[in-house]
């Protein structure tokens, strides 16, 4: 298998609270993989500092065999990384259709642009809601309208940020199958999840983050069955 990320000793402090603790992490291509870890272990960071909106303090991002530890987020994401973050992306007044034309419109035109946007409606199960405001969405539909947006130009890589949070368990298991979907085509998936049912559904390795760093990894059921896992995370719902 081919690697297409590699980070290797990753640092970033922000005043006195490090999110990002010598982090040594690698993704095969084609893999589909979960980040896991309590509130505050610096998930949604690391995130950012592949995507490229935080410069670490030291270390380097490989993303398909080229250092992008210093290229600018739009360089990146011309790369094949495409992120999705917890915060809501999409124009609340603009149709579902709108949306779309809006977030594929600086790859693509014409011709190309309507198929793909055609395409990604069907994709996301919003074929009927096209001309719908995105903002009357449900839930669940707002958040594969955003995938949607986010996979649009084929990325080969999709970061996830909880993509299910909010969402139903139907929502929940029919975002697994897009995943597996996408995944198929060809796309690694990257997702930061606290459902573990659908990291079951979805990844066969797990990375656990706490305090910035690497605490663990391994496939889920090394994951569950782990001892400090067990205390640091999986079991703080029970406590
Ligand atoms: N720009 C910033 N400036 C200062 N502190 C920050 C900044 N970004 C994140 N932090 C802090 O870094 C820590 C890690 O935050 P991060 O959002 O990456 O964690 P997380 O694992 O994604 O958490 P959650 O599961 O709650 O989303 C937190 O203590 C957060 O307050």
């Amino acid at each position: 298998m081919t690697e297409i990320l590699r980070v290797a000793g990753l640092n970033k402090a922000f005043g006195g609270v490090t999110v990002a603790r010598d982090i040594d992490f690698a993704l095969e291509a084609g893999a589909m993989h979960c980040l896991i870890g309590p509130n505050g272990a610096g998930k949604s960071s690391f995130f950012r500092l592949l995507l490229g909106e935080h410069a670490p303090d030291s270390g380097t991002i490989t993303f398909r065999g080229e250092d992008i530890t210093r290229l600018r987020p739009f360089q990146r994401i011309r790369r094949g990384m495409s992120v999705k973050f917890q915060v809501p992306g999409i124009f609340k007044a603009l149709s579902v259709r709108q949306n779309l034309e809006v977030a594929f419109q600086n790859h693509l035109h014409g011709a190309d642009l309507a198929a793909t946007v055609e395409r990604v409606l069907d994709f996301a199960s919003l074929g009927d809601e096209a001309g719908t405001p995105a903002g009357v969405l449900s839930h669940g539909q707002q958040q594969w309208l955003e995938i949607g947006m986010a996979v649009g130009v084929e990325p080969q890589l999709l970061l996830l940020d909880e993509p299910t949070a909010g969402m139903s368990p139907d929502e929940t298991r029919r975002t697994g199958e897009m995943l597996h979907a996408l995944n198929a085509r060809g796309i690694t998936i990257l997702a930061v999840e606290h459902d573990m049912a659908f990291v079951e559904q979805i990844a066969k390795r797990v990375t656990v983050l706490h305090f910035g760093a690497i605490f663990a990894e391994g496939s889920i059921a090394e994951m569950i069955a782990h001892e400090g896992v067990q205390r640091i995370y999986l079991g703080a719902a029970d406590e």
